[in-house]
């Protein structure tokens, strides 16, 4: 990404955070093939988490997957990354051209409707490098994606449209959450493909 074409992808978040939506990044056809491919081939699995210290099992799937086999944990529960797929690759640097940073892990997410979303939280785990970039990646349905200032509640909407990429950037997760809110409206499923660095 130049600094020309970034000057033009305006901040959504009013303060205390960088979040860039880059709109449609990839193609119909683009979003179809990598859709299907994606929903074949990942190791999708249901999410363990252990919240207020009991463990639940999520509808929504999930998958971690990186440039080595690192062991991560997540929601308390400790997990051991696969590699990238030839896809995830691909994926990787169209995101990374994009976005004009670089990534070494990605966390998927399946959900299977529109009743499927994921809470409010904010992705600052310690195997994260601090303040560091992610790049989410959007294929399948459209989905509503809200962010709420931990201060002072302020809220922030944005509709993730097919093929989009959204990149949050600099102290967003030390000042928002953000969440996937669920709806009746949606009946069909969505992949959500989160880019990070993790530090080795
Ligand atoms: O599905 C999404 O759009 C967001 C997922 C997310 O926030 C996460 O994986 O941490
Ligand atoms: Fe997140």
């Amino acid at each position: 990404m130049d600094l020309f074409s970034s000057e033009k992808i305006k901040n959504i978040l009013p303060f205390d955070g960088v979040t860039n939506y880059h709109g449609i990044v990839l193609d119909k056809n683009q979003c179809d093939f990598f859709y299907q491919k994606l929903f074949e081939t990942i190791e999708w699995k249901n999410d363990e988490a252990i919240i207020f210290g009991k463990k639940i099992i999520t509808k929504r799937k999930v998958a971690w997957y990186g440039i080595s086999e690192f062991s991560y944990k997540y929601s308390g529960v400790t997990k051991t990354a696969n590699i990238f797929t030839k896809e995830l690759l691909e994926l990787k640097e169209v995101v990374e051209k994009e976005s004009g940073e670089t990534y070494n892990s990605c966390l998927l997410n399946l959900y299977h409707s529109g009743e499927e979303g994921m809470a409010y939280h904010s992705d600052g785990e310690k195997m994260l490098k601090k303040n560091g970039a992610i790049a989410s990646l959007s294929l399948g349905a459209e989905r509503k994606f809200s962010f709420k200032h931990k201060e002072n509640k302020q809220r922030i909407d944005i509709i993730l449209e097919r093929g989009s990429l959204l990149v949050m950037r600099e102290f967003t997760q030390t000042n928002w959450l953000h969440r996937l809110p669920p709806t009746k409206m949606v009946f069909t499923p969505r992949i959500n493909l989160t880019f990070r660095t993790i530090e080795l």
